[in-house]
């Protein structure tokens, strides 16, 4: 569904992605790991078209949408931030209702807040919360708001963005299990970058590991924890020693 081959892009001297080969299919969870500052967040940014890449070809359904982008394209996308990113003066329904009240796909707006309500209840907050703002929530269910934003439009494509960054461990578990679920149940084709190994092992039908501005491993969970591969190891194990230079 979604092709990379050849991704390159540079910022000034400093060459990020050295030519990324990748490829996504329909329906299936691919979570991308990797140190900090490998590029993960900038090969995301040129899949939405908000980087263009110096080098290589984007593929989306075999068309090529290498360096144009359209507001129908990006419709397709859904997004879970770091941090949720919710805009602080509106309501949360209308944080969840964002997309639905304007754009091309605008809908009435008692039937948006009908939807974001929905939404709220499929990601576990009641109908008491869609009149609350943002700052009055706790981070786990701001993150929930965030999940219930990035599926109110129904994308077929999710990305999250280190989805369980800043929650406690039995609140990461809930939002990697709320995800695994819902991408599931929509049918929708997701992209995570994370940090969190219990997201990866939570949420991956597949991981890819980006070392160096390159695709340095891919596999299952299963293949992921046999490998022999010393970068991987080093990562799923939290090791300071190891190829990987721990000083960034
Ligand atoms: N717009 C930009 N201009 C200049 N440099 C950038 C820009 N965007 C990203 N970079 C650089 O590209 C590198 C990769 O950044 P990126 O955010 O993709 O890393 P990451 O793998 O997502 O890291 P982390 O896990 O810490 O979020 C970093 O060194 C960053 O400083």
């Amino acid at each position: 569904m979604i092709g990379l081959s050849g991704i390159e892009k540079a910022f000034g001297p400093k060459k990020v992605l050295r030519g990324v080969d990748l490829s996504v299919a329909r329906g299936e969870s691919l979570v991308i790991i990797g140190g900090s500052g490998t590029g993960k967040s900038v090969l995301l940014k040129c899949i939405l078209g908000l980087v263009r890449p110096d080098a290589g070809r984007i593929t989306f359904d075999g068309a090529d949408v290498t360096g144009r982008r359209s507001d129908a394209f990006l419709a397709q996308f859904g997004m879970l931030f770091q941090g949720a990113a919710l805009f602080d003066s509106m309501p949360v329904w209308q944080n969840v209702a964002f997309r639905l009240l304007r754009g091309p796909g605008r809908r009435p707006h008692a039937e948006a807040r009908e939807i974001a309500v929905e939404k709220l209840r499929r990601v576990g907050l009641g109908p008491e919360v869609a009149d609350l703002f943002p700052a009055e929530l706790s981070g786990g269910m701001q993150k929930r708001v965030g999940l219930a934003r990035a599926i109110a439009a129904e994308p077929r494509v999710i990305f999250f963005d280190e989805p369980t960054t800043g929650l406690d461990p039995i609140m990461a578990g809930v939002i990697n299990d709320l995800i695994r679920d819902l991408v599931t149940e929509m049918g929708a084709t997701a992209i995570t970058i994370t940090h969190d190994m219990s997201s990866v092992r939570a949420i991956a039908d597949r991981v890819a590991m980006l070392h160096d501005g390159k695709l340095r491993w891919e596999g299952s969970v299963a293949q992921m924890d046999s490998t022999d591969d010393p970068y991987v190891a080093q990562f799923i194990h939290g090791r300071a020693e190891g190829p990987i230079a721990a000083i960034r």
